[in-house]
């Protein structure tokens, strides 16, 4: 295990809300739980518990969404999951989250996602670079920088955003998410993700969306195939994107399709057996 910690990694399928760290979700719904929001004894054993069926996962995620929406919380829990990941020695980190909007505590999608820029701001223990900046052949990629003042070298870890379209929501909303990429551009935004229970909402509502994101240049990832739906899967796999999440469900004429299109898969290891959506590693798609 430690050699697979000490190495180098690239991360390309981070939920932020998915990767909070328990301690954090138990203080924060503690203090919910004072202030009578929730019934702390009714969640912590939830937040506790490490394996969860793909229909536990995303009630999981509802409460997380009830505890963790806020400015200021938003701001903590990036700063504190790019700082786990950078522990980890992730190097380069894409990190997705579904902007929020909540007009009863005054957030909009643009200042959920301004949060999130501050708690890239706000980490010191490690260098970050968030802002693509264009390829300057002098100043190479690099994973160490030096500390001047104590002549050490200190850790760096790239980051890149990904706007997610969560699939509860409406055409309208999810286009609203892709401008908000574009205008994110110069702030590290790179590309759209669409997620969310796989069982829930239809794949032609967010089709206008993606099709505007991608005519736009911006890179689109699909969670694909997490649940077996042929239709869904043959009419993501024809839009071609540029990466899908997960593929658990294809059958042989999809993955040939894949592979003559050349598109990458996120292999979600651990969440794909953890939800039992493959029963075993034995079998799993990876292998
Ligand atoms: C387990 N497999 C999965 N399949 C599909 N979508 C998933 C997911 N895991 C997470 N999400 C998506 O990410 C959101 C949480 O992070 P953010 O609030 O965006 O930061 C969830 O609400 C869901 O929409």
């Amino acid at each position: 295990m430690e050699w697979c910690v000490s190495m180098p990694k690239i991360e390309l399928h981070a939920h932020l809300n998915g990767s909070i760290r328990d301690s954090t979700l138990l203080e924060l719904a503690g203090g919910l739980g004072e202030k009578g929001v929730i019934v702390f004894s009714d969640v912590e054993h939830v937040i506790r518990k490490s394996d969860r069926t793909l229909h536990e996962v995303f009630k999981l995620f509802d409460l997380i969404h009830v505890i963790t929406t806020d400015h200021k919380t938003v701001t903590r829990i990036t700063k504190e999951v790019v700082e786990d990941f950078a522990s980890e020695n992730v190097v380069y980190l894409e990190l997705r989250t579904t902007p929020k909007k909540n007009d009863s505590i005054g957030m909009s999608k643009r200042s959920y996602m301004e949060a999130v820029l501050e708690g890239l701001r706000a980490i010191t223990v490690v260098d970050v670079d968030f802002v693509p900046r264009s390829i300057d052949v002098s100043s190479p990629v690099t994973t160490m920088n030096m500390d001047t003042f104590s002549g050490t070298a200190r850790k760096k870890i790239y980051v890149r955003l990904l706007l997610s379209i969560d699939r509860r929501e409406s055409t309208e909303a999810a286009l609203e998410t892709v401008k908000l990429a574009l205008e994110m551009r110069d702030l590290g935004v790179v590309g759209i993700d669409l997620s969310g229970n796989p069982i829930v909402g239809q794949w032609d509502t967010f089709f206008p969306a993606l099709e505007f994101a991608k005519e736009q240049g911006l890179q689109i990832t699909l969670h694909c195939g997490e649940v077996p739906n042929k239709k869904e899967i043959q009419s993501m796999l024809g839009f071609l994107p540029h990466r899908i999440g997960h593929a658990c469900c294809f059958e042989e004429e999809e993955w040939r399709k894949l592979k003559s299109s050349e598109i990458p898969v996120e292999i979600c290891l651990t969440s794909n057996i953890r939800t039992e959506t493959i029963s075993s590693i034995d079998i799993h798609h990876f292998g």
